[in-house]
């Protein structure tokens, strides 16, 4: 961000970026706020740039009407800003609390990309109190208290109803546990465009997705788009065999071949499947393997890491996983954990993993050398080439947490490797549509791994229908798209 804007900035006025960033920021509260005139806007202001923009967009609203006050938070505060703004009209609060008691809108202006810990003590009773007053709090480009660059929550931070960010999403904005402090993100372009360097993160939107979907060709058989393996279940757990499978049929595979001792549980859901009692190396051929989901201790890792297609390792089949045998794969390899599992893998403890979701993402596909989904409420997709971006999934609801439904998107994910998506692409591809099926089960209400199932073909539908160009704005719960620049775009 700082070298994009450094290079906007060497051919613009000085102050114009932070004009237009300011322009966009008073814009969106005027929305926000519905009437800006006799309304009561606080600005928490910081020492930096982030509380300049506050600043100007308060000036702004001043001008529309607005009552605004600034608090001022560290040692100085952007001299321009508060000139602009005591010249239309606005002031420095006498009484931070008392204007915070009566505030309809505050300005989360205190820090942004410059950011460094949590907030600091003099600013955490003002954003309490911010809380407390019922406002409408909005965060100037992200909430303050949050690492811009990982997303991590080291202390306190605001919680806002709403971001303002300006010329590209943060990954603060977009992994949590930061993304739950940010509220609905909205983007103002301030005019980077091609400035932008190739991202950290990025977010599949429907379109992309469009584009990604396997598609029969006329001359396609079953076997042309591809057998999917799929090695789960147990006596104990013979439920998750029939999720997998579930899953793996809605995926695009033409055949989904079940491996294991469930296949009288599986055939009783789902008589399309080939069943066969293993060991998978002579189940016959496939064109990926899943593998671990409600295993327990049924053997066969070895056997199926041993093949030379695509395979995913999930659940109970992650617990023997040595990365030198994953390493030395010729076929790649997905890994699909929790934070649990990662944090097993890892060597370390779950809250750390879920602390530092992107670090963690990265140093397990890097370890392991291969694909790793990190499931959660914003899963993520790592490559084992650390400069390929990390793939955050922007669909989803939290009623996806609950039994069976990883089982699904293994499934799902295998089955689209069958038919021939590289690895991110599968794993990515598969979190959209499984988030999409739980939005559409869900609606607001508990659902179930197996409804997920069977709300696929419907998101499928959804995401294809999509037009396969320009799409702007999406299902991320962000506005204008989640990411810069779509992949494949
Ligand atoms: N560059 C551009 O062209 C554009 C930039 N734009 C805007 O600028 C923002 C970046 O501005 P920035 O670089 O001034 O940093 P910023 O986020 O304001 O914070 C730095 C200040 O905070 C302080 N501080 C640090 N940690 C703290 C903490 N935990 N709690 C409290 N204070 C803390 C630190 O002070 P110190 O450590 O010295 O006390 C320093 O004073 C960016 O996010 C966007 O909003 C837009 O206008 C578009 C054009
Ligand atoms: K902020």
């Amino acid at each position: 961000m700082r070298a994009a804007e450094a290079a906007l900035m060497a051919g613009l006025p000085e102050g114009a970026l932070m004009q237009r960033a300011a322009a966009g920021l008073a814009g969106a509260c005027a929305g926000l706020l519905g009437r800006v005139y006799g309304a009561r806007v606080v600005l928490l202001v910081g020492g930096g740039a982030n509380g300049g923009d506050a600043l100007y967009a308060g000036a702004r609203l001043a001008r529309r009407g607005a009552g605004v006050s600034a608090v001022p938070l560290g040692a100085r505060i952007h001299q321009g800003g508060l000139d602009a703004l005591v010249r239309a009209g606005g002031r420095v609060a006498d009484d931070p609390f008392a204007v915070l008691a009566r505030a309809d809108l505050v300005l989360d202006g205190i820090t942004g990309i410059g950011g460094r810990g949590g907030l600091r003590p003099d600013a955490v009773p003002v954003v309490r109190a911010s809380r407390a007053s019922g406002a409408v709090v909005v965060a100037v480009d992200l909430p303050s208290g949050v690492d811009a660059d990982t997303g991590a929550v080291d202390g306190e931070a605001v919680r806002a109803d709403a971001t303002v960010t300006f010329g590209a999403y943060k990954p603060g904005l977009l992994v949590d546990p930061a993304r739950e402090y940010a509220g609905a993100v909205r983007l103002v372009d301030i005019g980077l465009g091609d400035l932008l360097p190739t991202p950290e993160l990025e977010a599949l939107q429907h379109a992309d997705v469009a584009r990604l979907l396997p598609v029969p060709a006329a001359e396609s058989d079953k076997y042309r788009r591809g057998v999917v393996g799929v090695v789960a279940g147990s006596a104990r757990y013979p439920g998750a065999a029939v999720l997998a499978v579930a899953g793996a049929l809605r995926g695009g595979a033409g055949a989904v071949r079940y491996v294991g001792p469930a296949g009288d549980a599986v055939l009783a859901r789902y008589p399309e499947t080939l069943v066969h009692p293993g060991p998978p190396g002579r189940a016959g051929r496939v064109q990926a393997w899943v593998i671990g989901p409600g295993l327990a201790d049924t053997p066969g890792v070895e056997d199926v890491l041993a093949s030379d297609v695509p395979v995913l390792v999930d659940a109970d089949g992650l617990r023997p996983l040595d990365p030198a045998a994953v390493r030395a794969r010729p076929a790649p390899t997905v890994l699909t954990p929790h934070a649990g599992e990662a944090a097993a893998l890892l060597g370390t403890a779950r809250e750390d993993v879920e602390a530092r979701r992107l670090e963690a993402v990265r140093e397990l596909a890097g370890r392991y050398g291969a694909t790793v989904l990190l499931k959660g409420s914003t899963t993520l997709v790592a490559d084992p080439d650390p400069d390929v971006p990390v793939r955050v999934n922007p669909t989803g609801t939290p009623w996806l947490a609950t039994a069976g439904s990883g089982d699904v998107l293994s499934g799902l994910t295998g089955s689209l490797l069958a038919a021939g998506l590289a690895p991110r692409d599968a794993a990515s591809t598969a979190a959209y549509l499984h988030g999409l099926a739980a939005r559409r089960a869900a609606r607001g209400a508990p659902l179930t791994a197996h409804e997920v199932a069977e709300a696929l073909p419907g998101a499928w539908r959804d995401a294809a229908g999509a037009p396969r160009a320009g799409l702007d704005g999406g299902p991320a719960g962000t506005e204008g798209g989640a990411g810069r620049r779509p992949p494949g775009s």
